[in-house]
């Protein structure tokens, strides 16, 4: 595996469209009872059946968050009021503030990671987002100076006016317990919970000056992982919608393929909106070779293809039958190379038939994702690639072996002949330092060393 690993490394990829700062709180017990007293604990359980996809008032949040720990279920929902900041910065404390998003998070990922080259972009960068990254030589932002393309540290690049993009984030513990009325709830997993930022002066998009430059960057890299189509919104003040931008977002991928067929992986991240996540998935999907989801996602998504039961199952039970089944759908519907979920206790790849990897390959492949997710549980952060020898300590979770054999009972019970799908189960940190950009770092593992695996076979 290490090979695999050290192989990857050998790699570039350009990075596109989020980078924000993760405000981070460890909620306890004491912090939810406070918020439910201040609310009241019937508002709040009349706010959760309503199950408001946005945060407009203190009560949509607190209603969504308490749905999240009692499902233990990672989650993100959308702050579309900028008035509650206030309410925010003054009932909590964050622990530690650092990047955030998928581009901010792979970015210093694999820069620590010592990769060959790593091109993030953000339309938006702000000094405190510049200075979260890491500096280091093979990470760079991509701007455009008498009329070319130049390559700067993020810390060189950043542009005094943009603005700085906030998220909150609510670590969660297992067995936390506390009271909404007389009803007693137990959190069952550790996990996070995301008030995502979502303001009118933060668009996704390539900036039009750096629109032309996308063939060439294409052609220094070996692949692109592209997210924050979550960040999307309907409608704008201007008038452009999120038609606009999806056609825009469309555009930038054949750009980023036309003097090179690099391969995409799509980041999939919580659309709360029903209309706005089909919109991002029948547009955006089809143009990708491989796209990452945790099993909220999979579920959000299965609910938008028209399954909703076997959505709902999944969400509820997350029975591996059920995965497998959702898979097989999102793969053929939206016709990807490859699908690739993570859930708390196994990551999955679903492929068809021909893909050039063995099922022993594609196996290494999760390995290094939940490797490097495990080190990152432990540590923090991964700052080398010696902390990959960290999570090669953390065994893999009690229910491995349950794992595997209900996988083999569903690939009895289903028809997978037509395909590849691999599981491991996941190497669970117990008490992770933090849990918010893991699934992002086993996206990150599972991308670039499913190229550098698909490269040593000539095929890539
Ligand atoms: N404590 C943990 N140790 C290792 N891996 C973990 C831990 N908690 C969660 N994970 C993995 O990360 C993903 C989270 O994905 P998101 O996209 O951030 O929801 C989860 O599915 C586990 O595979
Ligand atoms: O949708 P946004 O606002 O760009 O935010 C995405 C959020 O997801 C993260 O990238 C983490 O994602 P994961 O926990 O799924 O890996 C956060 O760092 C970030 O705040
Ligand atoms: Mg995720």
């Amino acid at each position: 595996m290490i090979d695999v690993f050290q192989d990857a490394q050998k790699l570039s990829l350009y990075l596109a469209y989020n980078v924000n700062v993760d405000a981070i709180v460890y909620l306890r017990k004491e912090h939810i009872e406070k918020l439910i007293r201040e609310l009241g604990s019937e508002n709040v359980r009349r706010r959760m059946e309503d199950y408001p996809r946005e945060i407009n008032e203190p009560i949509d949040f607190v209603a969504r968050l308490i749905h999240a720990l009692k499902t233990g279920k990672p989650m993100a929902v959308p702050l579309v009021n900028e008035e509650m900041h206030t309410w925010f910065d003054e009932r909590f404390k964050y622990n530690v503030e650092r990047i955030g998003g998928q581009v901010g998070i792979i970015a210093n990922l694999l820069a620590n990671l010592d990769f060959k080259k790593v091109i993030a972009y953000s339309p938006i960068l702000a000094k405190r987002q510049a200075q979260m990254f890491v500096n280091k030589p093979n990470l760079l932002y991509p701007v455009v100076e008498n009329g070319e393309l130049v390559l700067k540290k993020p810390i060189e690049a950043y542009r005094e006016n943009d603005p700085v993009k906030v998220n909150r984030i609510f670590e969660f513990r297992k067995g936390t317990r506390f009271k909404l009325g007389n009803e007693v709830i137990e959190v069952p997993h550790s996990g996070r919970f995301i008030v995502a930022s979502r303001f009118e002066s933060i668009r996704i998009e390539t900036k039009e000056d750096l629109k032309p430059f996308l063939p060439k960057i294409g052609e220094l890299v070996d692949g692109a992982i592209l997210s924050g189509y979550q960040g999307i919104k309907k409608r704008y003040s201007d008038g452009k919608d999120a038609n606009y931008y999806l056609r825009k977002a469309k555009e930038d991928i054949r750009l980023l393929k036309k003097n090179k067929d690099i391969k995409i992986h799509v980041e999939f991240a919580s659309i709360q909106d029903r209309e706005l996540r089909k919109k991002v998935i029948y547009n955006i999907f089809p143009l990708a070779d491989s796209v990452g989801m945790d099993e909220s996602e999979i579920a959000h998504i299965l609910n938008s293809l028209g399954y909703p039961k076997l959505a709902d199952r999944i969400f509820n039970y997350n029975r591996i039958e059920d995965t497998v089944l959702g898979g097989k759908i999102i793969l053929d519907e939206l016709n990807l190379e490859i699908l690739q979920i993570h859930t708390i206790y196994y990551l999955m790849y679903i492929t068809h038939k021909d893909n050039p990897l063995s099922e022993d390959e594609l196996r290494q492949s999760l390995e290094i994702a939940t490797t490097l997710a495990a080190a990152r549980a432990s540590l923090g952060d991964i700052k080398s690639p010696e902390d990959f020898k960290v999570g090669l300590r953390v065994p893999y979770n009690e229910y491995g072996e349950f794992v595997k054999l209900r996988f083999e009972e569903a690939k009895r019970k289903l028809r997978t002949r037509e395909y590849k799908i691999v599981i491991i189960p996941t190497r669970l940190v117990k008490n992770p330092v933090s849990t918010v950009g893991l699934g992002d770092t086993i996206s990150a593992g599972a991308f670039t060393s499913y190229l550098a695996l698909l490269r040593r076979k000539g095929m890539y």
